[in-house]
Order: C-alpha cells, then sequence, then structure tokens
C-alpha cells in the first residue's frame, strides 16, 4: 500500500515552475533516496510530503488522504542540526522538548528520554548542551528529537551533508537500523550518489528546471548492508555509474 503518494504535482513558487509532473508511490516500509542537482527542487519536494507547502496542481496523499499541514507521525530532520536544536536546552532537554509537544504522559518522560538518548548511543551525555557534543553526536540528537515523535515517516534532508566521512557512514548505519527496527517509512535525500544507493530501496533521479523525475533505480542490494561489502558489489558499482551518468547528463 502507498503511505505517500504523490499524483501529478506541479509546484509553483514566486510565479516560478519549480516542481512539475511529479508522480510517485512510496510504500510503506519503503527506503526511498532521492538525488539531483542542486536547486532542482528535492526540498521542495519534500515540504510538500511534509505538509509544509501545497501543491499549485494535483495532490499529496497520505494513507489515502490528502494532506493539508504537518502530522505529529512525520518527522523531518534537517542537515542544519544547529538550528535544530535549542542551545539552552540539553541533550535530555532537547528530547523534552518532542514530548512535551506531544504532551507525552509526564511520569513516562524521563524514562522514554533515557531510552532514546540508548537508541542512539548518547545516554553518557545526556546533560550536556548541543555545544558541548561533536557535530554527529547533534546530529543524533536531532533524529532522537524526531523518533520521540514515533514517527511513521522520516523525511530527511541531507543530514549527513555536514558531517565527515567516518560519522556519516555511522549514521548511516544507525538511521537503517532504525528504520528496521521501526519500520518507518524513510523519504532521504542527498548530494552523495553513493549514500542514496546505500540507503535505498529505490533511488529517483531528478531534473532540474523546473524540477521532476528523471529516472528510478530499483536497488537490489541485499539487506543488512555493509559498508565495505555492499559498496564492493559489482551491482553496487553498476548502479554507481548509471546514476552519475545520468546526473552529469541532467546537469548540463
Ligand atoms: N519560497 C520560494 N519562492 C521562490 N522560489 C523558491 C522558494 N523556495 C525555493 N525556491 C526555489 O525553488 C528551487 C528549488 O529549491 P529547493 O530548495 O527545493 O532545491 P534543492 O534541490 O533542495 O536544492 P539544494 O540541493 O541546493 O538544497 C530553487 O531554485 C529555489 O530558489
Amino acid at each position: 500500500m502507498a503511505l505517500i503518494a504523490f499524483e501529478k504535482v506541479d509546484l509553483s513558487l514566486g510565479g516560478r515552475s519549480i516542481l512539475t509532473d511529479i508522480d510517485v508511490s512510496i510504500q510503506k516500509g519503503e527506503f526511498l533516496s532521492v538525488v539531483g542537482p542542486s536547486g532542482c527542487g528535492k526540498t521542495s519536494l519534500l515540504n510538500l510530503a511534509a505538509g509544509l507547502l501545497m501543491p499549485s496542481a494535483g495532490r499529496v496523499t497520505y494513507a489515502g488522504k490528502e494532506v493539508t499541514g504537518p502530522r505529529q507521525d512525520i518527522a523531518i530532520v534537517f542537515q542544519d542540526y544547529g538550528k535544530a536544536l535549542l542551545p539552552w536546552r540539553t541533550a535530555s532537554g532537547n528530547i523534552a522538548l518532542a514530548l512535551e509537544a506531544m504532551n507525552y504522559p509526564k511520569d513516562l518522560r524521563e524514562t522514554r528520554i533515557a531510552e532514546l538518548l540508548d537508541l542512539i548511543g548518547l545516554s553518557e551525555h545526556a546533560e550536556k548542551f548541543p555545544n558541548q557534543l561533536s557535530g554527529g553526536m547533534q546530529q543524533r540528537l536531532q533524529i532522537a528529537r524526531c523518533l520521540a515523535q514515533d514517527p511513521a515517516v522520516l523525511l530527511m534532508d541531507e543530514p549527513f551533508g555536514a558531517l565527515d566521512a567516518m560519522t556519516r557512514q555511522t549514521l548511516q548505519d544507525e538511521v537503517l537500523a532504525i528504520a528496521a527496527r521501526t519500520g518507518a517509512t524513510v523519504l532521504f535525500i542527498t548530494h552523495d550518489l553513493e549514500e542514496a544507493i546505500y540507503l535505498g530501496d529505490r533511488v529517483i533521479a531528478m531534473r532540474p528546471n523546473p524540477g521532476r523525475f528523471e529516472v528510478s533505480f530499483k536497488i537490489d542490494l541485499p539487506r543488512p548492508r555493509d559498508q565495505l561489502t555492499t559498496r564492493e558489489r559489482p551491482e553496487f558499482l553498476k548502479l554507481r555509474r548509471e546514476l552519475f551518468d545520468v546526473i552529469k547528463e541532467v546537469e548540463h
């Protein structure tokens, strides 16, 4: 069953066509990666799924119903964790914020915060403020805060773009583990073609001006994925090459 569907969606902003003819169904539990050149409308696509933007034509549905605004069961992870976290609240305090927003029972909050900190490996850092945490830890914290909502969908907008390569790989594996464990549906936007393939069940490449879908690749690489062996597989290398050729072509 399609959890999120875009049906012939067009988006114009300020009189300019940003996205056109977007048609896609994202299945429950699917991990969909979207790649494309800068400015092709990836963030706009995610904002439509989040109910933060409304289509100019066509419709976006969630579980068969038209999306009319943000929902508690759809969480967004932004690239800029520095802006997403409250600097005057500790790691625990930042997670508490999400629980407060959803009126999570007061007497259960402490246990839930401890669970989430444990899940993302920050138990030792519960009382630290964001600026006392590394970039990777801050991004983990943002993810934990999203997970506090117990979302059915995670929308991730280049979440690891600002992190170093090693941290990035660790967090990729954590997100895969979280998705497998929670059954969450993930829409993942990235500039990194290898990251898109490594994570996804499917990768869609976009073409700019106006933004539209160019091609979709089904990724049949076995799970669980492994940073070394998965990336060494001939199918991985073949997909990487094909995707690279598509992006090179649409950028010109
Ligand atoms: N509110 C707005 N009004 C007018 N144009 C906008 C608005 N928001 C975004 N745009 C334009 O829409 C286009 C797509 O932007 P979007 O941020 O969705 O692209 P993107 O693919 O995510 O880019 P990047 O990879 O650089 O983050 C850009 O040309 C941008 O300038």
